[in-house]
């Protein structure tokens, strides 16, 4: 097996003098695309800030390539939730996208040739390349998400981490995205994604790491089949709809 690129051990974080994640070990490797799951404030997206180097932890180590995080943002992608990014800042498309490489080497420089052949690379594989100077501020939900991902692949990424992309978007795109994050692991990238769509999780990830606080459960979707994980995960008493949605039989 090859060596990690994301590597979390025992990592503890406190937000708000809480203790919001407890313990975890995470590894990410080269051509995995992992889910993410877990409900509302199980510290998914604390996870990923965490990994990005935008949250300390109080106890525990996060290596990204044999680095710091904050020493491996060049190899580092991420797609926050669609509401973090500033719409109404007057820029097209294609300067959103480009933001993405802007800490490479300083707001100020100029932009050589490589980035925008990054920047049209990355515009024409979210299907975006007709709307290139189009203002952000006009654009549809889903559009917004596939801008998002342009942006962190703009940077070729070895690492991709999103926080629920499929949320809010509809069938074709999400359809876009599936093929697109399966293409990217086939090609090598290490993939993480928070989801609350749980179908989806299941049919596109080749692993689930199910998080509440700590990790439930960490494996290939197959043998994550036993409902008491789920219903752990979840603080869950009985099985309801949220097992019917995953087709998971107790
Ligand atoms: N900046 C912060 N200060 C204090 N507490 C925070 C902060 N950010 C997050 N938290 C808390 O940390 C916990 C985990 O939050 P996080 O956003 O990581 O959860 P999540 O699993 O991504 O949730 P969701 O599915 O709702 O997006 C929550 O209880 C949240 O209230």
């Amino acid at each position: 097996m090859t060596d990690p690129v994301l590597d979390i051990t025992g990592a503890t974080v406190h937000l708000g003098g809480r203790e919001v994640l407890s313990g975890v070990d995470f590894r990410l490797r080269r051509g995995e695309l992992v889910g993410l799951i877990g409900p509302n404030g199980a510290g998914k997206t604390t996870l990923l800030r965490t990994a990005l180097g935008l949250v300390p932890v109080h106890r525990g180590t996060v290596v990204v390539g044999g680095r710091a995080p904050r020493r491996a943002q060049g190899s580092l992608g991420y797609v926050p939730q669609r509401h973090e990014f500033a719409w109404d800042f007057p820029i097209s498309v294609e300067g959103a996208v480009a933001t993405g490489r802007t800490h490479l080497a300083g707001l100020l420089r100029r932009r050589a040739a490589r980035d925008r052949d990054a920047v049209a690379e990355a515009v024409d594989r979210v299907g975006l390349a007709g709307l290139r100077t189009r203002p952000v501020g006009e654009l549809s939900g889903g559009q917004r998400q596939r801008v998002l991902v342009a942006r962190a692949l703009a940077l070729r990424p070895r690492v991709l981490l999103l926080d629920e992309p499929f949320t809010g978007i509809d069938a074709p795109t999400q359809e876009l995205l599936s093929t697109l994050l399966a293409d990217l692991r086939d090609e090598g990238v290490a993939v993480l994604m928070t989801t609350h769509d749980l179908a989806a999780a299941t049919s596109l990830c080749t692993r689930l790491c199910l998080l509440n606080r700590v990790v439930v459960a960490d494996g290939e979707p197959a043998a994550l089949a036993d409902t008491d994980i789920w219903l752990r995960t979840f603080g869950l008493d009985r099985a309801g709809q949220l097992l019917k949605a995953l087709g998971v039989t107790g």
